[in-house]
């Protein structure tokens, strides 16, 4: 059967990519986005805004909700203090096995934990089988009408604490309305939107920081 797109950009990634550099990675991705494939990663300009927030967090516990091909996983995880690992869901095996080889190529296997499996069904399981007992960083990038129930089952499975840092990806688009008007307007939130545009586009998107207020 025909490759999929995320096939495609793991053989760029092997191609053009130099194997145990990060940046490299990110770099060929990036280029194959935009000289062959478009693809959904959160790309280099919201990619540098999120490496702004993990920086500024410095997170010993991250969770991320939609590996896709693992873009945003390298990103993250290259930033990560010695010792740090992210947990990053995906349950789309196919993409879950380029992500793997990405991630692997990228040299950062074993800051990663990837989970094959829906949020839905995982987040209530990240206290027993991960031993977490509440979230620093949580990236959103996952289909657009889960963010709002996924942040309402954190809350109830008690995984966030006074400061824990939500960045959601796509707020504007695709778009998730109703999971902006429920962080904006809780007041267990304190939200801040950060304006930027569609990956390797001119179409207007951003992300939404979120800190959990306790
Ligand atoms: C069922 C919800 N729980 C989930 N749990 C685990 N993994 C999940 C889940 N949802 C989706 N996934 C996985 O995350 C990935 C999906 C991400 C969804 N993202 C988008 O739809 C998206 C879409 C666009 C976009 C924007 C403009 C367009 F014209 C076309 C597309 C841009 C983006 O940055 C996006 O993130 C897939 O790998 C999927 O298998
Ligand atoms: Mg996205």
């Amino acid at each position: 059967t025909r490759s999929t797109r995320p096939q495609r950009m793991l053989k760029a990634v092997q191609k053009n990519g130099t194997k145990g550099n990060p940046e490299s990675v990110i770099s060929a991705i990036d280029y194959f986005c935009k000289h062959s494939e478009w693809a959904m990663n959160v790309g280099d300009e919201k990619g540098s805004i999120l490496d702004s927030v993990v920086t500024e967090v410095n997170p010993s516990t991250v969770l991320e909700l939609g590996t896709y091909c693992g873009y945003s996983t390298v990103r993250i995880a290259r930033l990560l203090s010695p010792g740090t690992k992210l947990i990053t869901l995906e349950f789309n095996p196919v993409n879950a096995a380029v992500a793997r080889q990405i991630i692997a190529y990228a040299g950062l296997q074993d800051k990663v934990i990837l989970v094959e499996g829906s949020s839905g069904d995982l987040i209530p399981q990240m206290k027993e089988r991960f031993g977490i007992m509440t979230f620093d960083f949580i990236f959103l990038d996952h289909w657009k009408d889960r963010y709002l129930p996924d942040i309402k089952l954190f809350e109830e499975c008690g995984l966030l604490r006074k400061g824990s840092v939500l960045l959601a990806d796509n707020v504007i688009c695709p778009g998730t309305p109703e999971y902006l008007e429920y962080v904006r307007n809780s007041p267990r939130y304190e939200s801040k939107y950060y304006p930027a545009h569609l990956e390797y586009t001119k179409v207007e998107d951003g992300l939404e920081k979120s800190v959990f207020l306790g």
